[in-house]
């Protein structure tokens, strides 16, 4: 994994954008088009925000998806991700080839899930951005995760430590309003991206992060997983890299 300590939040958010966009460009000089994966979160923020403006990025020939969505969350919801997305991707990008959206709320979660798996199958990724939690989950696998699963997208159950932050973030009025299950896209099929981008700012990350880098590859941490791909570039603020003993793998190096 290759760890960048960047100086400030939107210098993050700028630089993880940037490789992010080196690698969409390579895709569609190579393949004619890319396949991205976007994430969600507070953590997101400077990063999206970063993508948005790149205008070296054929759009047109990018088909997006997200990791994941709260069930039986309407997308009027102040918490859902398709209107995050909606607010700060698909709006900003009025080229944009196609984006699937993952439908939290259908009537049939069987299907939906089916419905999912199968443009995902069809849509070799090759850029996947993503934040990692407070427990170090990934997507919404929270720990214990599984890294075996075989299907693409699954409904998972949400920890009470996920729950909390996604309350303490202020998505959410109370903690008992935050939903107790989302459909998250699997450890395995995130691993299955080319490229895999991270964007973690902010202390209360800092535990997660050195779990990430500096413990054992576990489910009880779940993005130390990341540790066993290829091409992960994990992009720090100094408040999130505080309690890194070191920088192992520093960008350039
Ligand atoms: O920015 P946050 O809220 O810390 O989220 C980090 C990660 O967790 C998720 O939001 C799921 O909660 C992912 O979409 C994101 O990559």
């Amino acid at each position: 994994m290759k760890i960048h300590v960047e100086p400030t939040k939107q210098s993050l958010g700028e630089a993880a954008a940037a490789l992010g966009a080196s690698a969409i460009r390579a895709a569609i000089a190579a393949r004619g088009a890319a396949n991205v994966v976007v994430a969600t979160g507070a953590s997101q923020f400077e990063l999206l925000a970063a993508l948005v403006r790149r205008d070296d990025i054929d759009w047109a020939r990018v088909t997006a998806f997200h990791l994941d969505e709260y069930i039986a969350m309407p997308e009027s919801h102040p918490a859902s991700f398709r209107r995050y997305l909606k607010e700060r991707f698909t709006s900003r990008l009025p080229a944009l080839g196609a984006f699937h959206f993952i439908e939290g709320d259908a009537p049939d979660l069987a299907a939906e899930l089916a419905r999912i798996d199968a443009l995902i199958a069809a849509h070799p990724i090759d850029v996947l951005f993503a934040g990692i939690g407070e427990n170090a989950h990934l997507a919404f696998n929270d720990p214990p995760a599984d890294f075996e699963a075989t299907e693409a997208f699954r409904v998972v159950a949400l920890e009470e430590r996920c729950r909390r932050q996604q309350f303490g973030e202020g998505w959410f009025p109370t903690l008992d309003d935050v939903p107790h299950e989302a459909i998250s896209m699997t450890i395995p099929q995130m691993m299955r991206a080319g490229l895999i981008v991270l964007a973690v700012p902010d202390s209360r990350k800092a535990q997660a992060v050195r779990d990430t880098i500096e413990g054992p590859v576990t489910p009880d941490v779940p993005a130390s997983i990341l540790c066993r791909h290829s091409a992960c570039h994990l992009f720090l603020d100094p408040p999130s890299a505080a309690l890194l003993r070191q920088i192992p793998d520093t960008a350039g190096a």
